[in-house]
């Protein structure tokens, strides 16, 4: 029934305005499923890559199509994956490219669950899936990467880990965002947005994180749950190898001076995540963080492990960090990002599941988050690309109760 007789794929728009690839799946019985692919601004060293999305179309077209229509079945994610990773032929997708690789793949998922008449976390996850809903984590302030001229640390998350349900966890994060943008308006400080639609005012660091402290602890107030805080340093973006520092706007830090760093900000802003506090090569500063704050904290990798099953098994051999952002395009597909996330599960690693700077309408990660159990997903707290994930989370939780 979930023979795949056709697949199409175009150029379609992203947030940035950036061509991206979207694959149709259809099936023999008429399923049908469509995955589209996000892109980085802040990407890791060791992603899968992704090529301009006129030529990942045209190899895909070449190498991976033929070999799946008429051949491969929607409704076996590992086959339809494995097919893809043996038309590409290389380690990380710079054949057919992990755009299209990953557009397939969502694709394939979603005609598969079409044809069993199931929901995509139903078909991901199965019948003995766990009953949980993850917290989405809110980015309300930001920087780096995403931002021209604002803050150095790329992303200020609102993590409201008390929330009773997905909705209200999804209305907190909105609040904190409303709510920054009245304490930037009382400082007079002007602001636009990022490329996830945080704002992104030209402040210092220290000056961010007071005005999301006190955004968070008036919602909280508001609200009557637990609000926590969050970072995506993304500090690969500021780490100078050659000279060995992190540069800041208004300084640098040495290695040891970022882990106080970090320390100091977990203990004063009672940090419940850390993202990439440290580069991406260095396991050992990681460890030595993890081992400072990690009963206190996530420390989170994401650049560090690229979503890939073999820099987590170093990082978990090494004690680097304690949770892992999975990110399905940064290893190109779902079949990868799922062994990810169970290789994390069974070495007590979180998993966060999360959007990328550049997106589209595509809702699949809401899915894979519920699929998965996974306790956390990032994806934003409001603009279109973003509430097509937050708003299809709610839906999920509606229907599944
Ligand atoms: O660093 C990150 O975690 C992501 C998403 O927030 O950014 P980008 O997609 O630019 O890598
Ligand atoms: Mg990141």
């Amino acid at each position: 029934m979930t023979l795949i007789t056709d697949i199409r794929l175009r150029e379609v728009l992203d947030s940035r305005g950036n061509p991206t690839v979207e694959a149709d799946v259809l099936t023999e019985s008429g399923g049908f499923g469509r995955g589209a692919a996000p892109s980085g601004a802040s990407t890791g060293e060791y992603e899968a890559i992704e090529r301009p999305a006129n030529e990942a179309i045209a190899a895909a077209r070449e190498h991976a199509v033929p070999r799946l229509v008429g051949e491969a079945y929607a409704g076996n994610q590992r086959e339809v994956d494995s097919i893809l990773r043996a038309a590409d032929g290389t380690d990380d997708f710079s054949e057919i490219g992990a755009n299209s690789a990953v557009a397939i793949s969502m694709a394939a998922a979603k005609a598969g669950a079409d044809v069993l008449g199931a929901p995509l976390f139903q078909h991901l996850g199965g019948a003995f899936r766990g009953e949980n809903f993850p917290t989405p984590l809110g980015n309300v302030v930001g920087g780096g990467e995403h931002a021209a001229d604002a803050t150095d640390i790329q992303e200020f998350l609102s993590a409201p880990v008390g929330a009773p349900s997905v909705a209200e966890a999804v209305f907190a994060n909105a609040a904190v965002h409303a709510e920054v943008a009245d304490l930037l308006g009382e400082r007079g400080v002007p602001s636009g947005k990022g490329d996830e639609g945080a704002w992104a005012p030209s402040i210092d660091d220290s000056e961010a994180f007071e005005i999301v402290a006190e955004a968070v602890s008036t919602v909280e107030d508001d609200v009557g749950f637990e609000i926590g805080f969050g970072l995506d340093v993304a500090a690969a973006e500021m780490y100078d190898a050659d000279a060995g520092v992190y540069e800041y706007g208004d300084t640098t830090r040495d290695t040891d001076e970022q882990i106080d760093y970090i320390a100091e900000l977990v203990r004063k802003y009672d940090l419940v995540y850390v993202e990439d506090p440290l580069d991406e090569n260095d396991y050992d500063a990681f460890a030595e963080l993890t081992e400072r704050v990690g009963d206190q904290t996530l420390v989170c990798g994401d650049d560090l492990f690229v979503t890939n099953t073999e820099r987590l098994s170093e990082g978990i051999d090494r004690g680097a960090a304690n949770s892992i952002l999975i990110k399905p395009n940064q290893i190109g597909t779902l079949t990868d990002a799922f062994d990810a996330i169970e290789l994390a599960t069974e070495h007590g690693y979180d998993s966060v599941i999360s959007h990328r700077s550049g997106e589209t309408e595509d809702t699949t990660i809401a899915h894979l988050a519920v699929a998965t159990d996974a306790p956390f997903i990032k994806t934003g707290a409001v603009g279109g690309e973003r509430t097509a994930k937050l708003n299809e989370l709610i839906r999920i939780a509606d229907d599944a109760t």
